[in-house]
């Protein structure tokens, strides 16, 4: 049996504002299989950015362990209160993160975009017109970001992804600033190409549709009792 992408054990997270203990997340559990999608809901302020950061080694937890691609993470281990771990590394190489608005670098093309995210993951760029290409957007490879729609930019950010061949994608909200059409077009393109690479996807989302496409359900709102 194949090992799963990524074990969540007992995982709990606080943030502290003023005089007040904002309790987030409290003694969480999940499994998510290798290529299998998750969707997290849950209302406003129900924490799931901050586990999609605590995923992905920028917000360090309380309690409880993350086993992502065979690395073990423990609350409590002085590696991981420094954050002199190994989460650089795998964010670089094996964690796509794509967030509601896309993060380019606006001094590059589009291509140049692609090629750089390939580069730092130690990829081959080679394909990443191919990528571009793939999302729709081949013809506006050698624009700019602030010369193409919110929805083109979006896709460029899910080809920046794509050509990392990341183990996992964490997608915050990717379809929050879009059009239900472009919405609809960058879903649809999002759950084939993970279908077809067999990577892990962990999507936050408002979007009921978005939701429904997902293998599993995690929803915050109603585990934490908020
Ligand atoms: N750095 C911080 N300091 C204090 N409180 C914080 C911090 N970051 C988040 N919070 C609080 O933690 C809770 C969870 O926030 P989070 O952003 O994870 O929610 P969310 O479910 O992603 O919300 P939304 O759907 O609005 O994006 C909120 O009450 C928020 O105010």
């Amino acid at each position: 049996m194949t090992e799963p992408l990524l074990m969540v054990r007992s995982l709990s997270k606080h943030f502290v504002s003023g005089n007040e203990t904002v309790p987030v997340i409290d003694g969480l559990s999940f499994t998510l299989g290798q290529g299998q999608s998750m969707a997290l809901t849950g209302r406003s302020g129900s924490g799931k950015s901050t586990l999609l950061n605590l995923l992905c080694g920028l917000e360090l937890p309380d309690a409880g362990t993350i086993t992502l691609h065979n690395q073990v993470f423990e609350a409590g281990d002085a590696a991981v209160r420094r954050k002199a771990t190994a989460w650089p590394a795998l964010r670089r190489q094996h964690i796509g993160v794509v967030f509601q608005e896309a993060n380019l670098m606006p001094a590059l093309s589009l291509l140049d975009n692609v090629r750089l995210r390939a580069q730092l993951a130690g990829r081959d760029p080679a394909n990443s017109e191919d990528w571009l290409a793939r999302l729709d957007i081949g013809e506006l490879a050698r624009r700019y970001p602030d010369q193409v729609s919110g929805g083109q930019r979006q896709r460029a950010a899910l080809a920046m992804v794509f050509a990392m061949e990341p183990a996992l994608i964490l997608a915050d909200e990717p379809t929050g600033s879009l059009d239900r059409h472009t919405a609809d077009e960058v879903t649809r393109v999002l759950f084939d190409l993970q279908a077809r690479h067999g990577c892990g996807l962990i999507l936050a989302t408002h979007d009921a549709e978005l939701a429904a496409g997902c293998q599993q359900h995690l929803d915050l709102g109603h585990l934490t009792g908020v």
